[in-house]
Formats: C-alpha cells, structure tokens, sequence
C-alpha cells in the first residue's frame, strides 16, 4: 500500500532522515515511535507531499507521491503535527471547505460532514470559530479534516499530544474504530501509546530505522535474550546456590532490596532452543517461538531451596528495548551491539544454531 525506499532528507548539511526504507500493508494500525527530533515528523510529510525528499522515492497505493501527487494524495489523510485549521473558520465552515477540498461529491458533503463530526465529537462547537476553541478540539478538527473523504490511509502525527488523559482516551478509540476500514500510520515519541495502539512499530533514531516489527514480537524477539528479574525471599548465597542448579544459567546478579530478606535478582540465561522435539531450524517463525523459557525452572528451584519467589520473572520490556536501541544510536553505536541485529535483519536458522547467543 505505501512503498518507501531509501528515503533521505537533508536540511543544509543535517540529515534529518537517512535511508528510510519500509513498507506499510493494508489494514493495520503502524506506529512510528522516536525520541523528540528523530525524523518521523519529516517522514511523515514527505510521505504525504507537503515537503520533497532529498533523494528516494514513497509510493502510495503505485503513486509516486512526487510525480503523481494528486492521485497519490486521493489516498492520504493527514494530520500534521500543527494542524493546518483556519482560526477565523467555524467548525462547520472548515469542514465544508474540507469536503470541497478532498473531492467530497456536493451530494454526499452534507452526510459525510455530519458523519466526521459525530466521529470526532465536534458537532457541541460546530458553530463556533476555530481560534477560541481549546487544543483538544483544535486536534479534534484536524483528525476531522483528515479523515474527511474517508481515504483508506490515515496519517496522524502526535495526535494525542497536548491533550488530556480523557481526551487521550477518546482520540485512541476513534483511531481504532478507523483501523477497522482504514490503514493508519501514527508518530508518538511515547512508547505505552505505541504498544497499546499499534500492531506494528518502526523505532527511528536520527533519521535511521532501528527497529520494525510487530509489537508484539520485538517484545517476543527481545525475549529472546533471556534476561529475567524477579524479587525473592531469601539468603543471597541461598539463592544463588538455588539458581545455579539450572543448566543455561550464564550470570547471576544479586542485590539487596528495600524490605528485609529479599533480595532482586536478575539472570541472563543463554538462548537455545525448547527441547520439545521441534525442528528448529525450519524456518524462523520456529525459531522464535521455540526458544526456551527458563521461568518455570527458576521457579520450581527457587521453591525447592524454601526461597519462595515475591514477584515473577519478568522479562525485558518494549520500553527497554526502545531505549536501548535509542541510546546505541545516539552514541553512534549501533553496529557494535551486533546482537540485536535481528531486529532489522533476522538471523539464519543455521546463524541461529551456529552461534546462539548472536540473538
Ligand atoms: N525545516 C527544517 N529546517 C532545518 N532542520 C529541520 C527542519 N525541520 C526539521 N529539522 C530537523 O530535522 C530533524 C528531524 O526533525 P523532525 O521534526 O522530523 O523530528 P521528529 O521525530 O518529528 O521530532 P518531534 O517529535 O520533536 O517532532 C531535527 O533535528 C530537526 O531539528
């Protein structure tokens, strides 16, 4: 549906988007998530024309949104980061000339203006001048406006910022009731809005994709190197004698917690795969699905030493994988950590068998 290859924008000598290519499939809600002045915002408006692109090139449904930008644009909803209403406009004024101005057949304006204002809960401050309402509403107009025509891909970037916890709320049902009809690409430098809204996440740092997936495998990948923190009752070398009785246990790290004789414990376990008779090597998707998860055996040694476990194993977040990742980068890094290759690039099945702590 969207094509963007080798994307690159400079601004002078800066580059604000650097080799960006990915591809976005019908009928999923994909979030671009990066930390403030990452480049999502000048993807997202080459993406839909308002700005040219250094070098690359973005195809919206076959389009190229540069030398076919009209039937490019018939495609694209956009709400930009500063939402391009006009002040001196009522709602309803603006939403008509939205109409006019996506094509909106004259016989079918009046419906669909009432449909989008229901939508977006604007229909109390229709008769009201954009400049006095409050930013909630401003962004509220705005998605009007992007959504008005139904064009089956929506761009929305930062669409909750600035708004309150409610409104928050209310914007990400609306955008989920879209995502039933629409394709919708949304920014966020905040990553619970990604992970909860989101099916699949482009991590961007200083313009270069770090990270695509699913949500829920770059949690599931990310998993895949076997960290685990857990609270337990307990002595420190009672403990740890405890967790050195499980074969694959690499490091053990043991602190003193705030309350009395419980420590905090985390564990780096090497990654090999489940011994359930499944050929792993078969193809990646058994890779990771097949990979062995240590939780019941520190569970089960744990109770067997009368340490019993105070809060569960959990494994490494979506949150610390986006500032790990964020953090490589800034430090111009990336390729050093090797081991999360897999993020951009999946591993081989015979890499993976060949070298497993690679993942
Ligand atoms: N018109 C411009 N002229 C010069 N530099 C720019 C311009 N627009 C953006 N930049 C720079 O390009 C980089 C990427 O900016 P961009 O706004 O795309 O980031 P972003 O990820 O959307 O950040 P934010 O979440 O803060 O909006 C930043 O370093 C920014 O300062």
């Amino acid at each position: 549906m969207i094509e963007v290859k080798n994307l690159v924008k400079k601004y002078g000598d800066h580059v604000a988007v650097d080799h960006l290519t990915f591809t976005v499939e019908k009928g999923q809600i994909y979030g671009f998530l990066g930390p403030n002045g990452a480049g999502k915002s000048t993807t997202m408006n080459i993406m839909t024309g308002y700005i040219g692109a250094t070098e690359g090139e973005v195809l919206i449904d076959g389009h190229d949104i540069l030398k076919d930008a009209q039937e490019a644009k018939k495609c694209i909803g956009y709400l930009p980061e500063i939402p391009p209403v006009y002040p001196d406009m009522t709602v309803e004024e603006y939403l008509h000339f939205s109409a006019q101005l996506k094509g909106v057949k004259k016989s079918e304006q009046e419906a669909q203006i009432e449909r989008v204002m229901k939508m977006t809960e604007v229909e109390d401050v229709a008769g009201r001048l954009i400049k006095n309402l409050s930013k909630g509403y401003r962004q509220r107009v705005g998605l009007a406006h992007a959504i008005m025509g139904f064009p089956p891909i929506i761009i929305l970037d930062e669409p909750t910022v600035g708004l309150d916890p409610k409104q928050i709320i209310e914007i990400r049902q609306l955008i989920r009731e879209l995502s039933k009809e629409h394709t919708i690409i949304l920014s966020s430098h905040i990553l619970s809005e990604i992970s909860e809204i989101c099916d699949y996440v482009m991590i961007i740092a200083h313009g270069k994709l770090i990270a695509s997936d699913t949500t829920q495998n770059l949690t599931k990948m990310m998993q895949g190197q076997n960290i685990y923190n857990f609270l337990v009752k307990g002595e420190k070398d009672q403990v740890r004698q405890a967790l050195e009785q499980i074969g694959g246990i690499e490091k053990i790290d043991i602190n003193p917690y705030r309350e009395e004789n419980i420590v905090d414990v985390t564990v780096e376990c090497s990654v090999e795969p489940a011994h359930d008779g499944r050929d792993v090597s078969a193809d990646e998707e058994s890779v990771k699905t097949t990979r062995r998860d240590y939780r019941e055996e520190i569970f089960y040694a744990l109770a067997h030493a009368e340490c019993p476990m105070m809060a569960s194993a959990k494994y490494v977040s979506l949150e610390d994988i986006f500032l790990e990742l964020t953090e490589e980068t800034d430090a111009q890094n990336i390729n050093k950590k090797e081991k999360r290759r897999f993020l951009l690039k999946r591993p081989k099945a015979e890499e993976v068998q060949d070298n497993g702590s690679d993942l």
